[in-house]
């Protein structure tokens, strides 16, 4: 247990050299507070949801681990998602599947999803204080194969067209009932092993799938749209690429998602933000860490997530980007896995709201590009860890390693014995 008169102390140091370089350290602890995540509900159980149809994941994405305890019912995801956002300080959202509705054990299509299945949530969102967003789901059903929304079988894709219709009605109904607009995230996996005899064909069907899906104005919701580089078993063609959901998005007034696990590993996702904000209205973002490919690893606190952070900050849009979360770890204890990457996104964006912009900006405009980059170095050291204990303090939460012990309590007692 770390004693609060030094997190006192450490913090009053920490407001002094701040102060030096003209960062207000009040303001960003008064700006933190209003930043939300949406938290994923899929790291709880390994993306497996409440159908109870016996699909195995498919579609592109795999989860890696075996580590006992996952939720398995509703009860459990709420319980262990309640217990993760225990350690995480501020106020936050939950991000939903369809796969993840209240079915109460009955097999529901996707194509026959309606509000009702997501009552339950929604009433229990309220009570526990998250806002919800949510998600279509093309994966893991007996008609996802290789193509959904881009499927030239009218069958197949008018399936697919149907749910996501349902649920931007659902979405809707979420936004109206928690009086705050719900984000809901389109990603399908559609592609291809080898290399198409024609790639166009493909994008012009998604392209009027999108038409008709969106054709239907609502109020409460927004649509965000999601690339990929590539889906396992699809490696040489995605059909929704970057280039055609940019190209979309700027085109039909969309939000384009960016999944840090999404792109070349040598792209910036932080250098996009500027260039998006220009284009397109805001911005959704799963905050996910790729390890040599899209592998969904643990976010932790990396020098792209700074960058991203900073980026976000520095183009004053806080208003306008939405900060989701996207990884799932099968591997380890899977409360500490939400715990560990929210934290980190977290301590990315506090160390971002400290960072002396004013100043740096001054120099550049002053051709100083010396003092510039030597800032830039100097506020790397800043003591924003004192900061940052200061904002777990005020949100009474575990401050430092000590959730540690704390999860390891709950897999002792509650995870541990399912
Ligand atoms: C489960 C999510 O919707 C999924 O991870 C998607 O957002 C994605 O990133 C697929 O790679
Ligand atoms: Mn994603």
């Amino acid at each position: 247990m770390i004693k609060e008169s030094l997190i006192h102390q450490a913090f009053e140091v920490a407001v002094e050299r701040y102060a030096a370089v003209g960062v207000d350290v009040h303001k960003a602890l008064n700006d933190m507070q209003k930043i939300s995540l949406s938290l994923h509900c899929w790291q709880a159980d390994d993306v497996s949801g409440f159908e109870n149809q016996g699909n195995s994941l498919s579609g592109g994405i795999q989860v890696t681990g075996n580590y006992p305890g996952r939720a398995r019912t509703i009860d459990q995801l709420r319980a262990d998602i309640l217990k993760a956002k225990s350690y995480i300080p501020g106020r936050h959202r939950l991000n939903l599947h369809e796969i993840y509705g209240d079915f109460q054990g009955k097999k529901v299509d996707r194509d026959a999803v309606e509000p009702k299945h997501f009552e339950s949530w929604m009433q229990w969102a309220k009570v526990n204080d998250f806002k919800l967003d949510f998600n279509s789901t093309s994966f893991s059903h007996p008609k996802s194969g290789d193509l959904t929304l881009a499927n030239p079988n009218d069958e197949i894709r008018n399936f697919w067209i149907e749910h996501t219709k349902r649920c931007r009605l659902i979405s809707e109904e979420m936004g109206k009932y928690q009086n705050d607009p719900c984000m809901m995230n389109l990603w399908i996996h559609d592609g291809s092993k080898e290399v198409p005899a024609n790639r166009l064909r493909y994008r012009c069907i998604l392209e009027q799938s999108l038409d008709d899906i969106y054709s239907a104005d609502y109020k409460n919701m927004k649509d965000c749209i999601e690339a990929k580089l590539f889906g396992i078993g699809l490696e040489n063609y995605t059909v929704g690429s970057y280039d055609f959901y940019l190209g979309y998005g700027v085109k039909k007034n969309k939000i384009v998602t960016l999944d840090t696990g999404h792109f070349h590993l040598t792209e910036s996702i932080a250098d996009k933000v500027s260039s998006l904000l220009l284009f397109t209205p805001e911005i959704m973002l799963h905050v996910s860490r790729p390890v040599r490919w899209d592998s969904d690893h643990v976010v932790t606190l990396t020098d792209d997530l700074l960058d991203l952070a900073r980026e976000i900050i520095r183009c004053n849009a806080l208003d306008r980007v939405h900060i989701g979360l996207d990884y799932f770890d099968a591997t380890i204890n899977r409360i500490g896995a939400y715990v560990i990457g929210s934290r980190a996104t977290q301590k990315a964006f506090m160390q971002a709201l400290l960072d002396p912009i004013r100043l740096l900006c001054q120099y550049e405009d002053e051709s100083k590009y010396f003092e510039r980059l030597a800032l830039q170095e100097e506020a790397k050291s800043l003591p924003w860890g004192a900061v940052w204990d200061m904002f777990c303090l005020q949100n009474d939460v575990p401050v430092g390693e000590s959730y540690i012990n704390e999860v390891e309590r709950y897999e002792k007692e509650v995870t541990g014995k399912r």
